[in-house]
């Protein structure tokens, strides 16, 4: 029946008001309108159709991919949209392909690491996409550890140029986005050497292909590394391999804005730290924690909207059976996730800001907070991509058996999110990087250098070190102060912890090797606190509304007490909290769970999403679940026929067999 909205019920249950939730979530009214906007542009433009992925072959998928991308492209132009418009609506389009990594890698890594002239010469041809880049750092025997690249850069002052190589196998190119079968250009990083001297891993601009025909440029060999992880999925971007040999490129094609090769081969570093070079990794480690609320809040509005309409067990005298939502199980695994959705949002808002206020620092040349800006974003890109692969996999068993289906959206989903662990960083290296700030901090304590941000906590460690929690009845637990400040504890005692074991070890080193899974613990207990801490900043801002602050307040100490159960271990252990005080905790988390339950489907509602963007038959807006499974399966190719193709090769020999044996 169509026009029937089968979650109308659901929707009227709902004690706030949706359309100011919906502000919140976008970040502003402006926000929201431009991205309302966008999203309904590319849902009604037939050619954004994406239902069709999963049943298409690697080269169908990719060729679709180039024409969508192109499709979009041509609409930008047309449109005439901003910068802001056209990111959205490649957001929209839902389709990993190589523009990703042009707009966001090539670009940044020029804007970031050029200089004035060279932004001059590359960024017109970069914006009108003139040019393709990709980011070409990671090599087949090194990724994780970027000091161990092996692609060289030779500066031959004979002809002013760089050499670049590939000295091995392990050497080549792998991984790069938009590398395999698209890229005209790269910004390739390899080890610079003059003189005989290798100064470390540095940027370079270098052409691949022919602008003319798109064939590979002399000395250099490219393509796609293969398919990967799930079908459709991730397998729609082009990752590639690419080697070297004795490629010339001007010297004027070294990023040169950290240091600098004159035309007489001296190398000289400008007044910067030579970390910069890692600056667009930065960057996109904090669209990465932006991408993963919305990834995780997708994964969300599905589970929650079918988990309304899914109904099992409990009917009394024929009425309607439970839907399953309401079971206390289903609730305690969907509402944290519903919960981390928000916190995420709010966390990236706040790491946006800070990646800005370091960029405008970094313009006054002001480097004191760009320690704090790796460690968050490192740590929190970690957290953020860790939980919600996580969460969108529990969000497709929350599903029950039709969560399985390619058309719930979810295995697609997941197959595309999950490599987020690993890229722009593997979340454990990262975590390290955390904990190696945590160490330094710790080991600053009493020196005078006071922690700044969001490691300020720590200059309370003499208090944090010895406080007791002051909860004495699950209400308690609703107080942000008594929350904070046991997240606030429990972190600065898991880092004093391994700071301490760490100064038993007379060489540093080989403590933190020794003692890497504590350390990984200890930053996840930092990076929790951070986005804990986030969300009560965030409610503590005035929040228009019918009742947002409320929920959003629910939604908050959902998060926070979910987390202390889960680590309840470390709380406990650590004596922030005694066994009492977390039998409460999870008293006033069923109590929450409980007034929750009535807001979920606007909660979900207020991501704004459309059926489009969902691209899921069980998260559809209306609800109307089953009629549209029901025909969706008949889509299936293996349905063109009633008797499948092979009947007469293999399943009616069997038969036939079966029946003469029979006769025996
Ligand atoms: C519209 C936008 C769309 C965006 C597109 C989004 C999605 C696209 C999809 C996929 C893209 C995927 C792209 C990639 O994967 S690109 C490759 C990414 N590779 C990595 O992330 C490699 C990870 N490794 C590293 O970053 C480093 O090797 C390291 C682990 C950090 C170690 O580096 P190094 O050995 O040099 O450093 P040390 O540990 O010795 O530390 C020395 C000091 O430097 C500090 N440091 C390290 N990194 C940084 C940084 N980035 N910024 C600032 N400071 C940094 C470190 O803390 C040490 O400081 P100290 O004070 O202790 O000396
Ligand atoms: C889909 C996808 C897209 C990508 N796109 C790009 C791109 O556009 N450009 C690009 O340059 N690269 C890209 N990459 C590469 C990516 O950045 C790397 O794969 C990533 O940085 C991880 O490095 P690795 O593969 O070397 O992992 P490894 O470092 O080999 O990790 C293997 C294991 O070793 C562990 N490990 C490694 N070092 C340590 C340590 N010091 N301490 C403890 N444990 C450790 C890790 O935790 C992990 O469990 C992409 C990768 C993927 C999957």
């Amino acid at each position: 029946m169509a026009g029937v909205d089968y979650l109308a019920d659901e929707r009227n249950k709902a004690e706030f008001d949706v359309n100011e939730m919906k502000i919140v979530w976008a970040g502003s009214r402006h926000a929201f309108e431009l991205s309302d906007r966008i999203s309904r542009l590319v849902a009604s433009d037939p050619a954004f159709r994406k239902d069709n992925r999963p049943m298409l072959s690697r080269k169908e998928l990719f060729k679709n991919t180039l024409r969508k991308t192109a499709h979009a492209w041509k609409r930008i132009n047309e449109l005439r949209l901003t910068e802001e418009e056209a990111n959205k609506l490649r957001f929209y389009v839902d389709e990993p392909a190589f523009a990703d990594l042009h707009w966001g890698m090539f670009v940044p890594a020029i804007k970031g690491q050029g200089t004035d002239e060279q932004h001059q010469k590359w960024l017109p041809l970069a914006y009108k996409m003139q040019i393709i880049g990709c980011y070409a750092q990671t090599e087949l025997g090194h990724g994780s550890n970027v000091q161990g690249l092996e692609t060289t850069a030779t500066f031959d002052p004979q002809t002013d140029e760089f050499i670049i190589h590939s000295p091995t196998l392990t050497s080549s190119k792998w991984w790069p986005g938009g590398l395999g079968k698209v890229s005209t250009h790269a910004v390739v990083y390899a080890r610079l050497i003059t003189d005989g001297k290798d100064h470390g891993v540095h940027g370079f601009i270098v052409q691949l292909r022919s602008l003319d025909d798109h064939s590979p440029l002399p000395g250099i060999i490219v393509g796609d590394i293969g398919m990967k992880f799930g079908n459709g999925a991730y397998n729609t971007m082009d990752n590639g391999v690419l080697r070297f040999d004795h490629v010339r490129i001007p010297r004027n094609q070294m990023l040169m804005r950290v240091s600098q090769v004159t035309r007489e081969g001296k190398y000289k570093q400008s007044n910067v730290p030579r970390q910069l070079v890692y600056g667009t990794m930065v960057y996109v480690r904090q669209v990465i924690v932006s991408d993963a609320s919305y990834a995780l809040s997708r994964a969300v509005c599905i589970a929650t909207r079918y988990s309304c309409v899914r109904r099992q067990f409990g009917s009394q005298n024929g009425g309607a059976e439970t839907q399953v939502i309401d079971y206390k199980t289903q609730q305690n695994r969907l509402f944290p996730l519903l919960a981390s959705a928000y916190a995420f949002r709010f966390v990236s808002e706040w790491l946006k800001w800070l990646y800005t206020d370091v960029m405008q620092r970094l313009q006054a040349n002001d480097f004191s907070t760009l320690p704090e800006a790796h460690a968050c974003t490192a740590g929190l890109k970690s957290l953020t991509t860790s939980a919600t692969a996580d969460g969108i996999e529990e969000c497709r068993k929350l599903c029950g058996g039709h969560g399985y289906l390619c058309s719930s959206g979810l295995p697609e989903l997941f197959a595309v999110y999950v490599p987020a662990c690993t890229y722009e960083g593997d979340n454990t290296v990262l975590l390290l990087q955390v904990a190696r700030f945590l160490m330094k901090t710790v080991s600053q304590l009493g020196s005078g250098k006071k922690p700044v941000g969001t490691i300020s906590y720590m200059e309370q460690a003499e208090h944090l070190m010895k406080c007791r929690c002051e909860v004495q009845r699950a209400e308690d637990w609703l107080k942000p102060s008594v929350i904070l400040e046991v997240f606030e504890a429990r972190a600065t005692r898991m880092s004093v912890a391994c700071a301490q074991n760490l100064s038993k070890f007379a060489n540093p080193e080989e403590g933190f090797s020794e003692l890497l899974a504590d350390l990984v613990e200890a930053a996840i207990a930092h990076c929790q606190l951070i986005v804990v801490s986030k969300f009560i900043e965030k409610l503590r801002q005035d929040i228009p509304g019918k009742g947002v602050k409320q929920v959003l307040g629910m939604l908050c100490n959902i998060y926070a007490l979910h987390i202390l159960h889960k680590n309840l271990g470390d709380f406990v252990s650590t004596g922030c909290i005694t066994s009492k005080q977390a039998s409460l905790a999870n008293e006033q988390l069923r109590s929450l769970y409980s007034q929750v339950r009535p807001n979920a489907v606007a909660l979900v509602d207020s991501f704004n999403y459309t059926d489009h963007f969902l691209g899921s038959v069980l998260g559809r807006y209306d609800g109307n679940v089953y009629p549209n499974l029901y025909e969706e399966a008949w889509k299936d190719p293996l349905n063109d026929s009633v008797v499948p193709d092979g009947y007469h090769e293999y399943i009616r020999p069997i038969l036939k067999q079966q029946l003469r044996t029979a006769r025996l």
